[in-house]
Parts: structure tokens; C-alpha cells; sequence
């Protein structure tokens, strides 16, 4: 039944599944927002109702940034229309009673499982997994402890003040930093109350009073003791008392006084040390908004050594850089371990930079790398840093996260989401989601570019349609890139918005179709087999010379270049259906200069070849950005585009030309570029997720897009799909049940 005041409340909670839904026009919605991210997962953040699910998942990450059950529901009650269900309440005891009962804390090079409730840990070791990997050895420290019944007992460090670099608060004041108070209102002003007390994260740990209790494990048993507590339901948290940590030498290393970091910012970083320790987990940040100075503010935070990991060279160089413009670190303190650069740092605690393969590669090292491997290996590590963590494969990481023995670890990611549905493996290998903020959100601050983006559906011409009916799959596919009025498309496009000012990057996946399109419009572009100094002078010539509007870059380009001039992003040949990819090729414009310009937008096109299987691809890959509250727009007709002087492939005899060069390709020219990124871990197989939705498609005009009048367009509106993977609360209590 709905409470008398219920028009003042923002959400609603569906009794039957677990899933609130938000008014986010409500005055309170923003504190709300807050409350939620922490709470319960983000499944849909359009423009005017928010979606969000309560899991175990995210009931675990609230636990863990400090939220205690009682909190959790009292809060929801106080926002809800009505009065949260019994089963609710229910589902949140049950997920949240064992969790953060259990820590796992790596002292003096050795793990132990860590519990202030001793018959929690009796429990763990009467189970038949994890029991017989308990090894007897001394206490940590050899000093005041006492064996009871196989546990060692210490006292639990106690917390003190705790400041991040570069806010002007600290960490207390960070979760409500960015909701600026808007004040007077009484119901207003007890939610904000309730907000610092709740979410301001400014208590410290119950169990820090007390004695704690613990057992150690061998670091190989590690992965099978959180994996079997994450089945019994009590994760592990992994904590750092980095302040307390006398053993490992202090790294010298702060923010530049210059350096400011963003409201949101510090309200992730508040989540991860919200209790004066560094809880490992995972941060969620749209592209471009800043994940590095989050990872380095941490590392100025902890001081200790550090690693960072990430996908590919040409990142560990962008990191380093980053680490000497933000921060104090010296560069002989910096280390960057790739296949060309093996270097140690000399002071005895420092920060190396390297990738995932580099470390999780055993085979083939050669006697430098090795030599490299053993340093990394023989230490313990205050933090490491994740980047891109969505795209390493479980089994890579998995290596990674053994070898390195480190306190605390962050991942980094714009998209949580696996086109192999192994998300659930990051939870019990790096830790909960700590904070995932909000893209449209951060759009209306000017922090992200505001980007218009549409689907343009090219018709196939007769000729190419008709080969397409009668071709393999692989030949099937560049037919639809090649497709002459989808070049004519891109042309028109690239024409119009190099006479608007704009900046623009087509992107292909398919290299034969990048070098065709490209030679064709006199344009450069860069790919895979691009030499380094060549790829500098386009990029280079892009960012400076009024002459080059316009360049093509492979999938080389999704992630790792970063060009703030870019405003146009159009899309002609993609990676099957991944969501991950259209959001990270949105990156690109996201962070665009002049995105503070009044009523400046970034474009992002998507180019289709109708009635092919590429209107399949295209709908899974924007699901992710349509859950973020981007509209697809549909473009049936560019209007004017016949009229284009030098139309390319105006003429029946130029599209049969075209046709035949298409066709007398092997099918290897209808391949996906390799690279050393991302896709090549996950499945190239069209990615398929279980629990896609359909992206919306709605009507809208050119010239809302781009300042034209003269476009047509239509309405084309599909239901959502409906879930199909099982409900985690159902999931859950099926669980519960079984137990
Ligand atoms: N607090 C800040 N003050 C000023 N500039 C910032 C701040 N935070 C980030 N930036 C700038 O924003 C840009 C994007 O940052 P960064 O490259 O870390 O983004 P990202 O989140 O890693 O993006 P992607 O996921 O696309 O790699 C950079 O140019 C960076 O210098």
C-alpha cells in the first residue's frame, strides 16, 4: 500500500524481484542515486526512471564499504513509496548476515584468514574445502598472541584520521561531496543526515575494538578459499592497514599540489578507504573520466610499492606518464616492464608498470624477463592496480593475482560488462564493486562530452544484396561493410561534418574495408601494421593541421589513444555484438575539449547495412550504452547525400566494379584485425551474452543531431527483451533453500 506521502518518496521496490525503480525528476533523486549505486546494481539509467536490482553481489559490495543491514533497510524504507516487503527485508538479511565477517590479510609475505568471531572461523575450518588448507605456523608478528583452538588471536589495528591527497576534506566528507545540500527542506535535510551517517562511510569498523582471529593458508590455496566462501556465502574482503605496515618501506610519492581531483572522483576513492584501510574492489568510471588519477591518487594514498597492470604497451606508457604529470614519484623510481623495457627500480620500494601478458606468460622468458618475473614475484606489494579489468580472461588473471603477492588490489573498468559472461569471476578475484558512477550524470557536469548518437541504415544496393543471399558467412560480412551506399553514407558524413568544424575518426575492425574506404576518400588511417613512427605523424597531424579533419583508425584505436580533438565518431565495421567496444569507441569522443563549449555535442554514427545480419550486431552492442541513458537515434535517409559532388559510386558500372574486387577477396579479408588488446581475450565467436537487452530505437531528426533540417527519419521501437538469465534473488533463495 502506498504510504500518505508517497509523491514526496522516489522509488519503488517490486516485491516479487528485488528491482527499485527511481524517479529521477525527484528532488531526492541524486541522494538517492547515492544510495542505491551502493546498495543494488544500476540495470538502466534513461533519462527520467532509473532502474536498479538488489543482488547478493551488490548487498555484498554494501557491506563492504561499511553499510550494516539495519542501515540498508531503514534507508530503502525512508525512500520507498511504500513500505519495503517482508521478503526484501528478508532477501537483505539473509545476503548480508555472513557477509564482512570474514577478511583475508596478506602479513609478512603470508595469508590469513582473518575473523573477529572465532566460531566463524571454526566453521571454515570444519569445511571439508577449506579445513585442510589451514597450515600450522607462528603467528604473524611472534609477539603477544595466543593459539585458541588452532586460531591465532591478535589485536585488531585501530584506525585513525585518514586523508586522500588531492580533496579538500578527506575521506569523510567524500560520499556527500558531490550532492551539494540544497537546504530548507526538513525531509530533505534528515535524508542528507541519514546519507553521512549511512553512506558517509564516517564510522569505523565495529571489529576494530575487539581481538581478531585467524588461521593461515599457502598463497596457492588462496583462489580455492575465497571461491568456496563466496559458495558458502561469506566472502572475503580483502583489507590493507597500509598505515600500520612497517614492513614494507613507505614509497615516496604524493600528489602535485596542482593536482585537484573531481567530486566523483573522491567519492570513489571514499568508498575504498572509507574505514582508514584500502579494501580491494572494483571501480566503475565511464571513459574518460578519469579512471588513471583515481588509481594514482590511491597509490599516493597507500605509499607503499606498486604495480600496474594493463592491456597493451602502449597504456604502460600513457600510465607512466600520467604517474610524472599528476603526481611526485621520481622517474628512476618508476620501473616499465614490456618486451622492449626491462627495468628495475634502485630505491627499495618503487612502482612498476607493466601488462597482463607480460606477467602471465610463462612460456618463452626470455633470461631478462625472468630475471624481471623473480623481483615482481619475490616481494610483497602494497597495491596493484587492475586496468581494463572486463576484458582479462579469468585463467590470466587468475595467474596474476598468484604470482603477485599484494595488499590491496584495484580494478578500473568503463564496462562492466564480459561478452563471456565471466563477471562474477572479478567479485571473488579482485573484490566487490566499490562505485560505479553515473554517465549522464557526469554528461550534465561537463566532466564527459554530451554525444548525439544515431544509427544510419544503409540500404544494400540489388547487386550486393543479391550476392549477399548466396555467400558464405565470412564473405557475407564484408559485402555488408563494402556495401556502396554505406560508403556514400560515410562520405556524405565525413563531408558534412568536416564543413561544420568537426573532428572525425571512422572506425573499422575490418582492415581490407578501413584501407579501401580510406584510399578512396585521400584520407590516412592507421592499423595494426602501422609502424609507430607513422602512426605519431597521423595522430600528431590530426591534433594540429587544420588540413586533416579526418583519419580511420582500426580497433588498434578503441582504447588506448587518447585525442581530445576527435568530436565525430562514425562506425563502419565493428566487433560482431559487443557492448564493450561501442562504449569504448564512444570514449574516444567523450573526453573531447571542447566539450564545455556552450551546446556543444559530440556525434557518434553507426553505420548499417539494412536487412543484413549487421542490424542483429548492431542492436546487442548498444545495449550498454541505452542502459546508460543514450538514445539511439534512426536515420533512414541522408538527405541531400545523392546530390554529393563526387559521389563515389554513382554509377552502376562503379558499384559492379566495386562488387567484383569485394568478391575476388579471400575470405581472410573479412577478418577482424589482431591486436594486443582487449578483444583478442574474450571469444570472437559474436560474443554472445546471456542477458542482453535489445537496445531501444527512437525517432528523432538530423538536425537535432547535427544542426541540419533536411534529413528524414522513423520511429522504431522494439519491446525490451525480457531477462533471461535466472533472477539472483531467485537464485538466491533457491540457494538458501537447498543449504
Ligand atoms: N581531476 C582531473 N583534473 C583534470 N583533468 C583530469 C582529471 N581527471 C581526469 N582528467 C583528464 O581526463 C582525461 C581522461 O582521463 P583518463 O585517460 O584517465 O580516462 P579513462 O577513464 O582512463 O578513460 P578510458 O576508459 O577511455 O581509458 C585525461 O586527459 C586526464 O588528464
Amino acid at each position: 500500500m502506498l504510504k500518505p506521502d508517497h509523491a514526496s518518496r522516489p522509488l519503488w521496490i517490486n516485491p516479487l524481484d528485488g528491482r527499485i525503480i527511481l524517479e529521477s525528476y525527484s528532488p531526492l533523486a541524486e541522494q538517492a542515486q547515492d544510495f542505491l549505486v551502493t546498495i543494488a546494481e544500476p540495470v538502466s539509467r534513461p533519462s527520467h526512471m532509473h532502474e536498479y536490482k538488489l543482488t547478493p553481489y551488490s548487498l555484498y559490495a554494501a557491506v563492504s564499504v561499511g553499510l550494516e543491514t539495519n542501515d540498508i533497510i531503514s534507508v530503502l524504507n525512508r525512500l520507498s513509496k511504500v513500505a519495503v516487503p517482508q521478503n526484501i527485508i528478508d532477501f537483505i538479511n539473509s545476503c548480508t548476515v555472513s557477509y564482512g565477517k570474514v577478511k583475508l590479510v596478506l602479513k609478512h609475505n603470508r595469508y590469513f584468514v582473518e575473523s573477529p568471531h572465532a566460531d566463524t572461523l571454526q566453521m571454515l575450518l570444519k569445511d571439508s574445502e577449506i579445513g585442510p588448507l589451514r597450515i600450522e605456523g607462528d603467528d604473524y608478528n611472534g609477539t603477544s598472541t595466543t593459539i585458541v583452538e588452532g586460531l591465532v588471536r591478535e589485536r585488531a589495528p585501530s584506525m585513525g584520521e585518514l586523508t586522500i591527497p588531492g580533496t579538500s576534506k578527506g575521506n569523510n566528507s567524500a560520499a556527500t561531496a558531490e550532492s551539494g545540500n540544497t537546504g530548507g527542506d526538513p525531509h530533505q535535510q534528515t535524508v542528507e543526515d541519514l546519507f553521512t551517517s549511512v553512506v558517509g562511510l564516517d564510522r569505523e569498523d565495529d571489529d576494530d575494538m575487539d581481538a581478531v582471529h585467524s588461521f593461515e593458508i599457502a598463497p596457492e590455496s588462496v583462489e580455492t578459499v575465497k571461491k568456496r566462501c563466496q559458495e558458502i556465502d561469506y566472502p572475503v574482503l580483502e583489507e590493507y592497514d597500509f598505515r600500520n605496515d612497517s614492513r614494507n618501506p613507505n614509497l615516496d610519492i604524493d600528489l602535485k599540489p596542482s593536482t585537484q581531483i573531481r567530486p566523483y572522483q573522491e567519492k570513489s576513492l571514499s568508498k575504498m578507504f572509507g574505514n582508514g584501510r584500502a579494501r580491494s574492489g572494483i571501480i566503475v568510471l565511464p571513459c574518460g573520466a578519469g579512471k588513471t588519477l583515481v588509481g594514482i591518487t590511491a597509490a599516493c594514498t597507500i605509499k607503499k610499492s606498486v604495480i600496474v597492470l594493463c592491456t597493451s604497451s602502449v597504456s604502460v606508457m600513457q600510465w607512466r606518464q600520467q604517474f610524472l604529470q599528476w603526481c611526485t614519484i621520481q622517474p628512476e623510481n618508476i620501473a616499465v616492464f614490456t618486451s622492449e623495457n626491462k627495468e628495475k627500480f634502485r630505491n627499495e620500494s618503487g612502482l612498476v608498470v607493466s601488462t597482463y601478458s607480460m606477467v602471465a606468460n610463462t612460456r618463452n622468458r626470455s633470461h631478462e624477463s625472468q630475471k624481471m618475473m623473480d623481483f615482481l614475484t619475490s616481494r610483497e606489494w602494497g597495491f596493484v592496480i587492475l586496468d581494463e579489468v572486463h576484458v582479462v580472461p579469468a585463467a590470466m588473471f587468475r595467474r596474476v593475482v598468484t604470482t603477485i603477492a599484494a595488499h590491496a588490489k584495484l580494478g578500473l573498468t568503463a564496462t562492466l560488462v564480459r561478452e563471456d559472461d565471466k563477471i562474477d569471476d572479478l567479485n571473488f578475484l579482485i573484490g566487490p564493486k566499490l562505485y560505479e558512477a553515473n554517465w549522464m550524470d557526469l554528461a550534465n557536469k561537463g566532466h564527459i562530452a554530451n554525444v548525439q548518437c544515431a544509427e544510419v541504415w544503409c540500404p544494400m544496393t540489388n547487386e550486393f544484396y543479391n550476392e549477399y543471399l548466396h555467400e558464405t558467412a565470412r564473405k557475407r560480412r564484408l559485402l555488408y561493410i563494402m556495401n556502396p551506399k554505406k560508403f556514400q553514407a560515410c562520405q556524405f558524413l565525413i563531408n558534412y561534418h568536416e564543413k561544420r568544424g568537426d573532428k572525425i575518426i571512422v572506425f573499422s575492425d575490418n582492415v581490407y574495408a578501413l584501407q579501401a574506404y580510406a584510399q578512396k576518400l585521400k584520407k590516412f588511417f592507421i592499423y595494426g601494421g602501422t609502424p609507430q613512427g607513422e602512426r605519431m605523424n597521423i595522430l600528431q597531424n590530426f591534433q594540429l593541421n587544420p588540413e586533416v579533419n579526418t583519419i580511420f583508425l582500426s580497433k588498434v584505436g578503441d582504447t588506448s589513444i587518447d585525442l581530445p580533438e576527435a568530436t565525430c565518431l562514425i562506425q563502419i565495421s565493428s566487433h560482431y555484438g559487443s557492448r564493450r567496444q561501442e562504449a569504448q569507441r564512444l570514449g574516444r569522443i567523450l573526453r573531447a575539449k571542447r566539450r564545455n563549449d556552450e551546446g556543444f555535442n559530440a556525434f557518434f554514427y553507426s553505420l548499417v547495412s539494412k536487412d543484413t545480419q549487421e542490424m542483429y550486431y548492431s542492436t546487442k552492442r548498444q545495449a550498454f550504452l541505452v542502459d546508460q541513458g543514450y538514445a539511439f537515434k534512426v536515420i533512414t535517409h541522408l538527405q541531400g547525400m545523392e546530390n554529393l559532388p563526387d559521389l563515389a559510386y554513382a554509377s552502376v558500372a562503379e558499384r559492379r566494379e566495386l562488387l567484383q574486387s569485394v568478391l575476388l577477396q579471400n575470405e581472410e579479408a573479412a577478418g577482424i584485425e589482431n591486436g594486443d588488446d582487449a578483444d583478442n581475450f574474450v571469444g570472437r565467436d559474436g560474443g554472445y551474452v546471456k542477458s542482453v537487452k535489445k537496445a531501444k530505437r527512437s525517432m528523432g531528426s538530423l538536425s537535432s543531431l547535427a544542426g541540419g533540417d533536411d534529413m528524414a527519419y522513423v520511429e522504431y521501437n522494439r519491446s525490451k527483451n525480457k531477462e533471461k538469465t535466472r533472477n539472483p534473488l531467485i537464485k538466491k533463495l533457491y540457494y538458501s533453500k537447498k543449504k
